[in-house]
């Protein structure tokens, strides 16, 4: 089951999978929050709501269209009364791996402005599995008690929660107006014995801790609650009279003088190291904890931050919850299968007894490339202590967080007797060219081109892709159906095809899921799209390595057709000289001495140019081309190898004569800023960071990440940090936001 990535993706496509998405995640999360009852695993519930935002975050329009606006839980069910929240109740983003943490610190500093050496604490304690819970006290009372509902509106619980042992009904020495939160849960042990009551009475049978947590406390009836052995940790709170403390972690130590239990795995930590260790040994002692958690949450200990970060729309920004792995599962590798992409990569993909991992039903699961079923990474190093992996094995799975399964190991004690190591094809399953894999890459390639089917559909999809031509009705299935029936072999055809087909459009109208509505509005997307900008058009030829930063970049600098197709003919004698210099440097790598090694390559790679005998005219060419902001040799060299295909260069031509290119505008010659590069730091408060690098760039400005020698200027918002300090010492000139407008005559 793998997912397409969301930026290659068209709206067509998006908007489908995104209601079917909405359909799925509003059933679950209602069986889940209001009914206790669970239709889905949490991991494929996560699975689909991550995905869900993945296509929202892609896809803002679809977003404002009126699917789903992201919210929180689910409404509070009828029959309670309902409670308005002083303060909402909020959801908690996710992190999975390290890595996500260590991102989740680094967006933090960059929001608050702090350097990478300045201090940040947080607090970690484990995430429990049971259901929120706001309580309100006035002057030391318990007054009311509501669930998250859907943050906004809770369920009215107060005589249920004065059932909870754990939960005070006075409080000495609080401030007047005291919203605590925090979780209430049920024990294993007690949720065992529940359950065996239950078998024997009759009683419904709760499927985990969490559900029957929840199902004990939202009972409509409260002495039912009161039988039911229900607990509460306190780890945050809503509205206050008066501040509770200047810290998260002396928040929580006020919660327990106050008579709440707190969770004595809370720590606070001041790095990101300790953060993980202390996730780790939480991890240990899971097992041992007599109650479900799920991870842990950090959260930023000093509240005066928390204040400056604020909320997302249903998340702290200042708040994480790092989860526990997904499950791991052994399973029967029954074969493995080649998948061909746009480039020609061929891919492995492992054919598996099907197997639930985290809930999840896997029959396929990705086996990265020829190395790794070989049993080596990239770099030719060992990896699962070099087994390779065999048609018949026992593999185990790995699942986490979005991530597509892939398999993680190898059971040799149970590999089958004549299990043969894994040949892996040398030959294109689909057009059978021979597949070829060149020194330095991992991957091995069909060289079909554009014989090559897969290779073929896979550009065509790339071609209607959204930062593409983007063509409304021309998905990845219709695209592929029109591929198999020969009505598009090429992106020109996809601009015949009203003429060749479209008379009276009897055949497209005749097709299952196509009518005459559907077939009009597909020929008017497509001419709609016969206008295109110049770095979609670019960016739509898919041209390896070739992605949409590197269009824009070529666009810009060449701004037409002609000049661009020029530039390349021009630069081919210089792009092949450029290639053969790295041969002959590959191969000097293998004999040269260490210590020569420098001097000698590069004397190699001289004289491997020389011998190409390239024209100042072609230097210059490919000087030019590799000096495209962000493009470089190896973009370069296969942009070159593009153009200079004949078959790719006649099927650009075919395609070139059906559209109309619209140029960039030309940025502004005479601007203060033309042809400076300018840096933004800190926090904007007039603009965002693109739409200033825009119009920066629309004056002729470079916009640069980092400071150095050649900046001109540094715009430095409130929270600058070691950006403007090497500024100082280098003596760039520094503005602030107002300043910057002001020059470009934009204040
Ligand atoms: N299986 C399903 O069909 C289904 C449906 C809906 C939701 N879910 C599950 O619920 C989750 C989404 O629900 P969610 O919005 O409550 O998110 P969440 O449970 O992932 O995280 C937020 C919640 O964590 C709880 N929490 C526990 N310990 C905490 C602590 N120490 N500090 C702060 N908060 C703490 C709070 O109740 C808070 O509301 C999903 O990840 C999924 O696992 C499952
Ligand atoms: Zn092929």
């Amino acid at each position: 089951m793998t997912e397409q990535d969301p930026r290659s993706m068209n709206v067509t496509d998006a908007r489908k999978e995104l209601e079917a998405l909405q359909t799925k995640v509003e059933a679950a999360d209602l069986d889940y929050h209001q009914k206790d009852a669970p239709t889905l695993s949490d991991a494929e519930y996560d699975r689909l709501k991550r995905r869900y935002l993945a296509l929202a975050e892609a896809f803002p329009e679809l977003a404002e269209e009126g699917t789903r606006v992201e919210s929180v839980g689910a409404p509070a069910a009828s029959g309670f009364g309902k409670i308005a929240h002083a303060v909402r109740m909020m959801s908690l983003g996710n992190a999975f791996e390290d890595q996500d943490v260590e991102d989740f610190a680094a967006g933090l500093r960059r929001y608050l402005g702090l350097s990478s050496d300045a201090p940040l604490a947080f607090t970690a304690e484990p995430k429990i599995d049971g259901l929120s819970l706001s309580l309100r006290y006035e002057n030391g009372t318990l007054v009311q008690a509501a669930t998250r509902g859907d943050g906004a509106v809770g369920e009215n619980v107060t005589e249920n929660a004065r059932t909870i042992e754990d939960i005070p009904q006075q409080i000495i020495g609080a401030p007047e107006v005291l919203e605590v939160r925090g979780e209430v849960y049920m024990s294993h042990a007690d949720f065992e014995a529940l359950n065996v009551r239950h078998a024997e009475t009759g009683g419904k049978i709760f499927a985990n801790p969490r559900n029957a947590a929840a199902g004990s406390l939202r009972q409509l009836d409260a002495e039912i609650t009161r039988a039911r052995p229900l607990r509460f940790f306190a780890y945050s709170w809503g509205e206050l009279s008066e501040p509770l403390a200047e810290t998260q972690i002396d928040a929580i130590e006020r919660f327990k003088s106050l008579g709440f239990q707190t969770n004595p795995l809370t720590r606070c930590c001041q790095t990101i190291a300790e953060l993980l260790t202390h996730y780790h040994s939480i991890e240990e002692q899971r097992a041992d904890l007599g109650y479900d958690i799920d991870g842990v949450v950090y959260k930023v200990n000093d509240l005066a931050l928390q204040e400056r970060l604020g909320f997302r729309s249903t998340t702290p920004r200042w708040a994480i919850a790092h989860k526990f792995p997904a499950e791991l599962a052994w399973t029967r590798l029954d074969g493995i299968d080649i998948q061909v992409g746009r480039t020609g990569a061929l891919s492995p993909v492992a054919r598996l007894q099907p197997v639930t991992v985290g809930g999840v039903v896997v029959s396929n699961a990705t086996l990265h490339n020829e190395d790794y079923i070989a049993g080596l990474d990239s770099k030719g190093a060992t990896i699962r202590d070099g087994k390779d992996i065999r048609v018949g094995d026992w593999v185990q799975i790995y699942r986490a967080g979005d991530v597509i399964p892939k398999v993680a190991d190898v059971d040799l004690n149970r590999r089958p007797d004549g299990a043969e190591v894994y040949a892996f094809p040398t030959h294109c399953p689909r057009c059978n060219s021979p597949a070829v894999r060149e020194e330095g890459d991992a991957v091995r390639r069909c060289s079909g081109g554009l014989i090559c089917p897969a290779q073929a559909v896979e550009k065509l999809k790339h071609f209607v892709s959204r930062a593409a031509f983007d063509i409304e009705g021309l998905g990845a299935k219709q695209v592929e159906q029109f591929h198999s029936d020969g009505w598009i072999k090429e992106p020109a055809d996809i601009f015949e095809l009203k003429e060749r087909y479209g008379s009276g459009m009897q055949q497209l109208k005749n097709r299952e899921g196509w009518g005459d509505k559907s077939a009009t509005a597909l020929f008017a997307a497509i001419d709609d799209k016969r206008r295109i900008e110049f770095a979609r058009l670019i960016f739509g030829l898919g041209i390896r390595h070739v992605g949409e930063v590197a269009a824009k970049d070529l666009a810009l600098h060449f701004r037409s057709w002609a000049a661009l197709s020029e530039a390349a003919d021009l630069a081919r004698p210089a792009a092949l000289a450029h290639r053969a210099a790295d041969e002959a440097e590959l191969s000097e790598r293998q004999t040269a001495q260490a210590e020569e090694r420098r001097a000698k390559i590069s004397e190699v790679r001289k004289a491997a140019i020389a011998a190409c005998e390239v024209s100042p005219d072609a230097q210059a060419a490919w000087d030019d081309l590799i000096s495209v902001d962000g493009l470089g040799p190896t973009v370069a060299l296969s942009f070159s190898d593009a153009f200079a295909n004949p078959e790719e260069r006649a099927a650009f031509d075919r395609l070139i004569a059906h559209l109309e290119v619209i140029e960039p505008d030309a940025p502004t010659e005479d601007s203060p800023v033309a042809g400076k590069t300018v840096v933004f730091t800190g926090t904007l408060e007039k603009m965002t960071r693109a739409e200033a690098k825009a119009r920066a760039e629309a004056l002729g400005a470079k916009v640069s990440g980092s400071v150095s020698k050649k900046t001109d200027i540094l715009v430095a918002g409130p929270g600058a940090g070691s950006k403007a300090t090497k500024a100082a010492e280098l003596g760039v000139r520094t503005m602030d936001e107002d300043q910057w407008l002001d020059l470009i005559g934009q204040a």
